[in-house]
């Protein structure tokens, strides 16, 4: 068996910082796809859609997918909109455990609000963005992943607890 899991969500649902926790815990190599473009092109996510648009960058963030999502035994925290590639949610279901991690627009804003690293949120009103984006997006996490976990109002060291809890009852 692969054994590898992957984390999906929206922007700000932890998706990085709780993948990196979990990977340490269980021994498995930790991966971000954003991470993994930015080393790829040796530029930043925002010089990417600066450059190549949003189009440009899907195309290198299916790339990365398809490539992780065959590895072995890795954790991957994947960005907000890796499910919406009908190829990219195929590669993760079929070869993983998709973790969904869940919050409300407000937490999300909240936690992405002062960071200037994410494109699609750098506009006069990241909140009704991020609004449409749960829209759009929930209904596809909830379809790739097989387990969801809501973080809201919880500390991460809580959340990892409760991954890791229903992880062992799979
Ligand atoms: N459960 C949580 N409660 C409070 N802050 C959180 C929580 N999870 C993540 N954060 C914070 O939110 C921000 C975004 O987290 P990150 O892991 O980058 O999310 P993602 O990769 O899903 O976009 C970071 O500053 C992180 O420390
Ligand atoms: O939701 C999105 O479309 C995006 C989410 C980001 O990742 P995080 O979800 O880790 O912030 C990053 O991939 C890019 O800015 C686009
Ligand atoms: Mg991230």
């Amino acid at each position: 068996m692969a054994a590898n899991i992957f984390f999906v969500g929206l922007m700000g649902a932890g998706k990085t910082t709780i993948g990196r926790i979990i990977a340490k815990h269980l021994n498995k190599a930790f991966y971000d796809s954003d991470h993994e473009i930015e080393r790829r092109t040796g530029v930043s996510i925002p010089v990417i859609f600066e450059l190549e648009k949003e189009d440009g960058f899907r195309k290198r963030e299916a790339a990365v997918i398809e490539e992780l999502s065959h590895m072995q035994d890795i954790v991957l925290a994947t960005g907000g909109g890796a499910v919406l590639l009908p190829e990219n949610r195929k590669h993760l279901m079929e070869n993983g455990t998709v973790i969904y991690l869940r919050a409300n627009v407000n937490e999300l804003w909240h936690r992405t609000r002062n960071d200037k690293h994410r494109p699609l949120l750098q506009n006069d009103n990241p909140r009704q963005r991020l609004e449409h984006l749960f829209a759009q997006r929930d209904p596809l996490y909830r379809e790739v992943a097989s387990i969801i976990v809501d973080t809201g109002g919880q500390p991460v060291n809580a959340i990892v607890h409760q991954i890791e809890q229903k992880l062992l009852s799979l």
